[in-house]
């Protein structure tokens, strides 16, 4: 959350709703930071993870597989992946920690041009030139060389569109049209006109306002580099989050800073057997947890708030089955979730959580077993569809997993410990809609054969995978309902509007966390909250 929480009482009681990584990564630290309290977790579904969802299936030959239908990376670079690490070291689980190395294969990012061909995103002079001489490099060079001299927003500090402030700092709408729609659309699923440039795309946007164009800004932090005494990242402090994390939990400082150098080497990591482990062995260790109760099929349908006089809050499960006397309630499910929560007179609050909407993607897995039919020179992280694509599937992106599992290292092993290194498979995640889908505002779902069949046909443009291959695979078709906030302009005011709101409603008695609150939508960012929330209550 943005606002500052108060410290909880001794022996208070805390309901969690949401059993994603979120809402159990909350109950994680702040049982651990307080055995006085007592936390009851409640969880719609009869599993917890959330959208972190590591499915285990069969093939067509009856062959145990595993599809990830939800994430399956984590980024090197975040203060919540040293959180997940160290987690997973004090729980004896270190040993699923794998490493993606810079410039592997598996490290390579393609977009699809114009005519349906893949071309690398730029990481070396040769693939630079390439992607100049791509449609899809149009612009790029006059934006960059004329970028300093541009006029800077007429309304300085004020939200605008990404496609808004890209256009006008680079001079034309190839930037936007291209590479920054396609960005976006691999980590937002949203539409480059309506993101809020202030909340996801802020390096361009506060460079702007502090430095009046990004040259600039690069010109100033060289400068800033020059004079500062350039201290080795060993030597340097843990700040923020880490810094508090040693401090709470008695951490050796320096074994930490190790593991956050560490991991700042790696682009990306994951873990053995699919990032839902994480979750799985958070919610293995808080079922050992004398003061955690974790309910699940049991969707929360009321948030139950008393009159003044009376501190505490109440829930109203799916049975019926009242929950009372929560000294705290954390919500970690999305807004428009949320406002469904809250009794009838809350009117002008659920307004507010309504502004929110949601996209849904759907999810296609293909797994074909003893056979690789990615070409060589296709073999990376995956590809994403800038808007520039005429893309009548509807395709935002799609994930080469057989290479990211055949890339992957232990982090803390012996480099040959992986067991998919020299296995000839096929595994492929096509991610479909986003705001695509949306016809007046509402997701609008195609049906299973729908969606397979257009997703046969990209991979048959796209990658020249043959019909007879495509028949021969396995297939998965999940539709992740509205799972990821939409973070239009406007969003960060929202935000703080929305928390003041609740805390003038419901005083220190609610926090608000998970993906719409958090400072980004990844498993990094939403375990930070997570931590930072926890600590404040908790401390
Ligand atoms: C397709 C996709 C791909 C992604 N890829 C990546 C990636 O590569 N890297 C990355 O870092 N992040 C990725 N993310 C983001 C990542 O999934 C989220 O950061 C993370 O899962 C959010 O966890 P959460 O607990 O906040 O929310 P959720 O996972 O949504 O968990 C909320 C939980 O609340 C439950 N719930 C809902 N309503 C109620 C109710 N009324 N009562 C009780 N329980 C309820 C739900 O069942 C769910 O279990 C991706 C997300 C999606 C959708
Ligand atoms: C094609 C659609 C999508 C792909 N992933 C997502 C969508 C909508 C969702 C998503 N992916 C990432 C995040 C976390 C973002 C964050 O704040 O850390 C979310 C919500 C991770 C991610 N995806 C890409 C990048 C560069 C990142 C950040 C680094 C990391 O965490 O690994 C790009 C990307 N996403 C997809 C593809 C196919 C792709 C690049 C080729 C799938």
């Amino acid at each position: 959350m943005l606002t500052p929480l108060t410290k909880l009482k001794s022996s208070a009681k805390v309901a969690v709703v949401g059993g994603g990584v979120s809402g159990l990564c909350f109950t994680y630290f702040l049982s651990k930071l307080r055995p006085d309290v007592k936390v009851t977790l409640f969880e719609s579904q009869n599993r917890t993870g959330g959208w972190i969802y590591s499915c285990a299936t069969k093939d067509e030959s009856g062959r145990q597989i595993m599809v990830e239908k939800g994430p399956r990376t984590l980024r090197g670079v975040s203060d919540g992946t040293v959180l997940i690490i160290d987690t997973l070291r004090d729980l004896g689980k270190e040993a699923v920690v794998q490493k993606i190395d810079k410039g592997c294969t598996a490290d390579k990012k393609f977009l699809l041009d114009p005519s349906d061909k893949l071309v690398q995103v730029p990481d070396s002079l040769t693939t630079a030139l390439k992607f100049l001489l791509n449609p899809l490099g149009k612009g790029l060079i006059p934006g960059m060389l004329g970028e300093w001299f541009r006029k800077k927003s007429q309304h300085p500090g004020q939200d605008e569109s990404v496609e808004s402030i890209i256009n006008r700092r680079f001079g034309n709408k190839s930037m936007s049209n291209n590479m920054i729609s396609a960005l976006l659309r691999g980590i937002y699923g949203d539409d480059v006109s309506l993101l809020s440039a202030k909340r996801t795309f802020r390096k361009i946007y506060y460079n702007e306002l502090k430095h009046g164009s990004n040259t600039q800004a690069m010109i100033d932090n060289m400068r800033e580099k020059s004079k500062g005494k350039k201290s080795e990242d060993s030597q340097r402090p843990l700040t923020g989050c880490l810094n508090d994390y040693v401090k709470a939990f008695g951490k050796n400082e320096s074994n930490l800073l190790d593991l956050s150098n560490k991991l700042k080497r790696y682009p990306m990591l994951g873990l053995a057997g699919g990032l839902e482990k994480f979750p799985q062995v958070v919610r293995n260790a808080l079922n050992k947890f004398d003061n955690v109760e974790i309910v699940t099929n049991e969707p929360v349908v009321q948030i139950v708030k008393h009159d003044a006089n009376v501190k505490t809050i109440g829930l109203k499960v799916q049975s019926g089955d009242k929950y009372e006397g929560f000294d705290h309630l954390r919500l970690t499910i999305t807004p428009s979730k949320i406002a469904k929560l809250l009794p009838k007179n809350e009117d002008s609050l659920s307004k507010l959580l309504n502004e929110i909407q949601s996209n849904t993607i759907i999810l296609v897995n293909y797994y074909l077993p003893n056979k690789d039919v990615l070409d060589a020179g296709q073999h990376g992280f995956g590809y994403l569809v800038p808007k520039s694509n005429k893309n009548p599937g509807k395709l935002l992106g799609l994930i080469f997993d057989s290479v990211i599992e055949r890339n992957f290292k232990p982090l803390f092993g012996v480099d040959s410990q992986n067991p998919n290194a020299s296995k000839k498979y096929t595994k492929l995640t096509a991610m479909i809609g986003g705001d695509m889908l949306n016809e007046h505002g509402v997701p609008v779902v195609p049906s299973r054969e729908v969606t397979i069949s257009a997703v046969k046909d990209a991979l048959n443009h796209h990658l020249g995978i043959s019909n007879e291959d495509l028949e021969a695979g396995h297939w998965e078709f999940t539709v992740a309902d509205r799972c990821l906030p939409r973070f239009h302009v406007g969003y960060d005011a929202w935000q703080e509007k929305t928390e003041k709101k609740f805390q003038e409603t419901y005083g220190q008695t609610v926090s608000l966390g998970g993906m719409g609150f958090a400072r980004s939508p990844g498993v990094p960012d939403v375990i930070v909250d997570s931590f930072n929330d926890a600590l404040q209550l908790g401390r």
